[in-house]
């Protein structure tokens, strides 16, 4: 999908008044939750009233029950990124930073409020145009489980190309490409349950970031790797996404990985405390790469048998 933008003025991504109540919800705007670890492939339905709405408090015809809590995950958020910009969402457990995301690349459909991106609103776009975007302008990473345990490590990459409309041939040769910039080259032929925790990371930013989407949204990109690892996977994460101006949203409980991104904001109780709008693309932090302002799509590794940013450790 075309992603020129047709509202030059439009930031990258707006959100308005961003409300999830999860007692409200239809049942298909809910169901992606599950998905901390899901592949987004399909999508909620827009305009799906949900015929099964049940007000906060009760139970219908089980009278004396006591109703489940009231779930305001989102509370009327506003939140805009820009270009290139990268952010960091923080807050406590249970504060609504998941369903944030979800809500903002379009899985799951708010209970109230609007998500634009580009200045077009995906309330108002049809399920196959909001999976396109999701294909074509969006790419995910999350804590774990997102490649396909039965595809080789090259035809993971290649595989949301595929998807888009590319053919097998030209996808894959593009991921032996990203595995090559990636220094990943030697696990082409691997299968995930062959990798690391922190190789099949690799493997899954390469993947999201191989359909150059103007906005990569990542749920705890890292929690399941040990520190050193988890720096050098945001590093490897943030530099690809610098070299495609990418947008970047990444849910983290970890400050260290806050630090990589040029904002933070902070969720509790489904508000959103992000201060005013700042947009600051192209100057992400990225402590354990000072390097950060060379192309490593363009500059010569010190050594070309390692990749662009040291290879794998
Ligand atoms: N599908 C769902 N159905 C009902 N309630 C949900 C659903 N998904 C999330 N919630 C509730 O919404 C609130 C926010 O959840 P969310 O996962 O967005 O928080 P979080 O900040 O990402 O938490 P964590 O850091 O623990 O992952 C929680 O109270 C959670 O129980």
């Amino acid at each position: 999908m075309s992603t020129t933008n047709p509202y030059p003025a439009a930031p990258l991504l707006a959100a308005a008044g961003l409300t999830m109540d999860y007692s409200a919800a239809p049942a298909a705007s809910v169901g992606a939750k599950a998905g901390r670890n899901a592949v987004p492939v399909a999508s909620a339905s827009p305009g799906t009233v949900g015929p099964a709405a049940v007000p906060a408090g009760t139970m219908p015809g089980l009278s004396g029950i006591p109703a489940a809590p009231h779930t305001l995950a989102l509370d009327h958020v506003d939140f805009t990124l820009g270009d290139g910009e990268t952010v960091a969402v923080m807050g406590p457990s249970g504060s609504g930073k998941s369903t944030l995301l979800h809500a903002l690349a379009g899985i799951i459909r708010p209970t109230a409020g609007t998500v634009a991106f580009r200045g077009a609103d995906l309330g108002a776009m049809s399920d196959a145009q909001r999976t396109a975007l999701r294909r074509g302008a969006f790419g995910f990473v999350f804590q774990s489980g997102q490649l396909l345990p039965e595809l080789p490590a090259v035809e993971n990459i290649a595989l949301p190309m595929m998807l888009g409309g590319v053919g097998y041939r030209e996808a894959t040769d593009a991921a032996i490409l990203w595995l090559e910039r990636l220094g990943l080259r030697h696990l082409a032929g691997q299968r995930p349950g062959e990798m690391s925790g922190g190789q099949m990371q690799r493997i899954a930013i390469a993947r999201a970031l191989a359909v150059r989407p103007a906005v990569v949204f990542a749920d705890e990109p890292t929690g399941a790797l040990d520190q050193a690892t988890g720096r050098d996977v945001m590093a490897i994460l943030m530099e690809a996404a610098r070299a495609n101006g990418s947008a970047v949203v990444v849910v983290t409980h970890d400050p260290n990985v806050a630090a990589f991104c040029s904002r933070t904001v902070m969720m509790r109780d489904g508000r959103l405390d992000g201060g005013p709008y700042a947009p600051t693309p192209s100057s992400p932090k990225s402590p354990s790469s000072p390097a950060a302002a060379a192309d490593p799509f363009t500059a010569q590794p010190a050594d070309p048998g390692r990749g662009w940013i040291g290879g794998e450790r």
